[in-house]
């Protein structure tokens, strides 16, 4: 079972995934993965935090103007700091969680060298999954564990409709774990 979210930027992709995770939550399932939000100083986007799912732990994900060679327009990757959470963040989710969150699979998270495979091992594990994936990804790798996904594409025009549904994905995650089981 595997659930990808997928629009334009600012479309609320995040706003959704959040949604999402703390109905499974209240639904008493162990959710693990990652959360990327971005933080904003005096209204400004400054960076990204990588944030565990299980234990909160948070790392600098990628920051404004700050000398790197990993970039990503003007945001610099911090690399070492952001492996270490996702690493540990993904092998926990992957031993202990019952679903699997990642927001987002994008071009950031993308420039950490074990997030890839991680990525790759939890969509291959038969857990259910639930990703915001990047409007414009192209990793063929990716792309080939997501034919059999229920997408969503959030639009300004349908996301309210959309996060006021979710109680149908809800049952589905719920049942694929039930079946998972039998
Ligand atoms: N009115 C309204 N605003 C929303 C909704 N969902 C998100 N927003 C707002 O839209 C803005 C962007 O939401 P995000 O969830 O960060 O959007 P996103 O698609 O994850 O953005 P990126 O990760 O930058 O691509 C935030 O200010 C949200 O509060 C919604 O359903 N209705």
């Amino acid at each position: 079972m595997k659930i990808i979210i997928t629009g334009r930027p600012g479309v609320g992709k995040s706003t959704f995934f959040e949604k999402l995770i703390s109905e499974l939550r209240e639904s008493n399932l162990l959710v693990g993965g990652i959360k990327a939000p971005e933080v904003r100083e005096h209204g400004v986007r400054i960076g990204f935090k990588v944030i565990d799912l299980l234990s909160g732990e948070e790392a600098w994900l990628a920051k404004k103007s700050i000398p790197g060679s990993v970039r990503i327009g003007s945001y610099t990757v911090l690399v070492e700091e952001a492996s270490r959470i996702i690493e540990t963040a993904l092998r926990r989710a992957l031993g202990e969680a019952s679903v699997i969150g990642i927001d987002e699979v994008g071009p950031m998270e993308l420039k950490i060298p074990v997030f890839k495979p991680l990525l790759l091992e939890i969509l291959d594990s038969g857990k259910p999954v639930i990703l915001v994936v990047h409007y414009r990804l192209t990793n063929r790798d990716i792309l080939g564990r997501l034919s059999d996904a229920e997408k969503i594409v959030l639009t300004m025009e349908n996301r309210e409709h959309v996060k006021s549904s979710t109680k149908g994905l809800i049952n589905k995650v719920i049942e694929a774990l039930a079946s998972s089981r039998s």
